[in-house]
């Protein structure tokens, strides 16, 4: 009997760093996986690593011990079939929006077919910028220039999404209408998601998990199922299941931080 690998998976993964100073000890005995279009969102302290999960999970760098897998396969190179979001979203500055959303393919194979930009329209009606097809990013706000850069990593229809802090630089309003509108797309289009985020309530609203990590050398101490149901939106704030997630994860990263 064959059993489905996981989307992600981590066994004792270790990551030290050289620097100038010396030897960085980044990561330390990290052991999770992450299921086929789960949504899990990662907290923990400030420098504990956790865009360097992100980082090992696309391959843009190899673990120093242990294995990183993905569908069961060991990362050995940066894979481009996997979306990124990052906390700025990098647009070219003299491509307009449509341009910017296909760019991953142009880059790949050159050119940009008739067929990738009525794909690129699609996706750009997805994340509320129908419209806005030929503006230049400079022209946009901060909440549509983050859209633009969601639209380019959904373009290439990945499976697995890995996104970090993606929202941290939205003002709080914003930032929570991005996050539903996050979850009506993955709900849409299912994807598994690695969400990085400084925000408790946040990393609650959205996720099927959340992952808390220690202070440098990071590893996963908790390891918290989101029992809230879905669709989720404004009234999941306001549920007390919500409010005692927070709390007890709010709770847990005060006391390490004492
Ligand atoms: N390429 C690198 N060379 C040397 N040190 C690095 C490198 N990348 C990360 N580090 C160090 O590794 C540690 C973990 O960094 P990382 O960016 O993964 O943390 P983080 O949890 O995402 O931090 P933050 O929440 O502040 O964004 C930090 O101490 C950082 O300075």
């Amino acid at each position: 009997m064959s059993t489905t690998p996981p989307a992600i998976g981590f066994s004792g993964v270790g990551q030290v760093f050289r620097t100038a100073s010396g030897a960085l000890e980044a990561l330390r005995g990290v052991d999770m996986t992450i299921g086929r279009h789960e949504f899990v969102a990662v907290l923990g302290p400030s420098g504990c690593g956790k865009s360097t999960l992100l980082r090992l999970t696309s391959g843009l760098i190899r673990p120093t011990s242990g294995t990183v897998s993905v569908f069961g396969l060991p990362v050995a190179e940066p894979r481009d079939d996997i979306g990124i979001v990052f906390q700025k979203p990098t647009l070219l500055p003299w491509a307009n929006v449509e341009d910017n959303v296909v760019f991953p393919v142009r880059h790949k194979t050159g050119r940009g077919t008739a067929e990738d930009r009525a794909n690129a329209r699609v996706i750009i009606e997805k994340v509320g910028l129908a419209g806005f097809e030929a503006r230049l990013p400079a022209e946009l706000s901060g909440g549509m220039q983050q859209r633009v850069g969601i639209a380019r990593a959904l373009f290439m229809n990945p499976d697995i999404l890995l996104m970090d802090e993606p929202f941290s630089a939205l003002d709080a309003l914003t930032r929570e209408e991005m996050g539903f509108e996050l979850l009506r797309i993955w709900e849409a289009q299912p994807k598994t998601v690695m969400f990085i985020t400084h925000s408790i309530s946040e990393a609650v609203l959205l996720a099927d998990r959340v992952l808390v990590m220690s202070e440098r050398p990071g590893h996963i101490v908790e390891n918290l199922v989101i029992d809230l149901p879905r669709p989720r939106g404004i009234e999941t704030s306001n549920q007390k299941a919500m409010h005692d997630y927070v709390g007890h994860l709010r709770g847990l990263l005060l006391k390490r931080a004492a």
